[in-house]
């Protein structure tokens, strides 16, 4: 069990991060628990000094927490705040009391962003029961004599942009082949920055390893299957990049980020197709603030989404986050793949608006 001082010091630790909720929170459990374990010692000198700083302390804290919320609202990258002061009379301003807006369907700005996608990590879904209810599951072969006799079972996420998942996409025991294949090559993850280049960042923090089709045969097997479920061409290097094994380690994540790149067209990655290799006990949702829903890591089932129409538009609304973990661990294998191999298998359609892409089917 933490003790007092365990909890005082989660809590300082919090605070020197800028995470005042939990930092308050903490300190406010120390003092219980000093107040709950130190009744022999209760009328001592020592005691009362004791009690009497860190209730000063929490006092502060709390203070500094409503100045924070004040001026820079209740969250951003750096910090976080609860979204009322404990100040009472602050607590009373207009602007305390607004009914918590959702924006979906299209790019709110990044602080509605992160407010959704803290409330996806939580397993809430935003949207309403008129579009949650046009949801359905069905088995699919997408057409491929790889899946006539065993088809996937498919679930549709979200229908406008079109998201779905597939089951068993990999066997357990291709799973535990990937994660222990990939384990070696584990490398801290980046993220492309605006001058192409990468970095190491506190948006991602995970690791990363790159695999090539023809490094294990299962890689080559499910670039196959990709490619037949999807109806898209996933060789590496034409149609796709490189398969890109993540594993987060209790509190990693991405934050909210869009997967295709700002600019060019050929090598931009117009759908992602991203396989669970474990169940993550709590936490690790995969989730897209602008659509409103998320989805819980299942070990082998795959998520694919468009993040480009098939004229090679970028579409914003399927920006998606990793939320932390919160217990065990997450590992999930990445097939991006290019717009410029399609030609072939997912053609040019007229240019118009809503136009997006609606694969697999049946
Ligand atoms: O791990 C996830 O759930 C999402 C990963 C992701 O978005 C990425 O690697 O680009
Ligand atoms: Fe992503």
């Amino acid at each position: 069990m933490l003790t007092a001082l365990d909890l005082h010091r989660i809590g300082s630790e919090a605070v020197s991060h800028n995470v005042l909720n939990s930092g308050v929170d903490f300190l406010r459990a120390a003092l219980d628990r000093w107040d709950g374990n130190a009744s022999f010692v209760k009328s001592s000198d020592t005691f009362d000094r004791h009690r009497n700083l860190r209730q000063t302390d929490l006092r502060k804290v709390e203070k500094f927490h409503d100045q924070i919320l004040e001026r820079k609202g209740p969250r951003s990258t750096f910090h976080s705040t609860y979204e009322r002061p404990f100040n009472k009379t602050l607590a009373r301003k207009k602007k305390y009391h607004k009914k918590d807006e959702v924006v979906l369907g299209e790019l709110g700005n990044s602080i509605q962003g992160q407010k959704q996608y803290y409330r996806l990590c939580r397993g809430e879904d935003l949207r309403v029961i008129d579009v949650t209810s046009r949801l359905y599951c069905r088995y699919v072969t997408n057409g491929s004599p790889l899946y006539k006799i065993g088809p996937l079972r498919m679930e549709v996420q979200s229908l406008d942009p079109y998201v779905v998942t597939l089951e068993e996409v990999v066997t357990p025991s291709e799973a535990a082949d990937l994660v222990d294949a990939s384990a070696r090559y584990l490398m801290r993850s980046s993220t492309i920055r605006a001058n192409g280049g990468s970095a190491e960042s506190f948006m991602r923090t995970s690791s990363t390893a790159w695999m090539l089709d023809s490094d294990l045969p299962v890689l080559s097997e499910l670039t196959h299957r990709i490619e037949q479920i999807a109806g898209v061409n996933a060789q590496q290097n034409r149609g796709a990049e490189m398969y890109q094994v993540v594993n987060y380690g209790v509190g990693g994540h991405y934050t909210v980020h869009h997967d295709y790149i700002d600019k060019g067209l050929i090598n931009n990655r117009i759908a992602t197709f991203l396989v669970y290799l474990k169940d993550v006990p709590q936490g690790g949702r995969t989730v897209f603030p602008w659509v409103g829903t998320g989805v819980r890591p299942k070990r082998g089932s795959a998520l694919l989404w468009y993040n480009m129409n098939r004229v090679g538009m970028p579409d914003s609304r399927l920006q998606h986050g990793a939320c932390p973990v919160l217990l065990g661990d997450k590992w999930v294998i990445n097939k991006w793949i290019f717009y410029g191999g399609q030609l072939h298998t997912l053609p040019c359609g007229p240019e118009k608006k809503g136009d997006t892409i609606r694969q697999p089917q049946a």
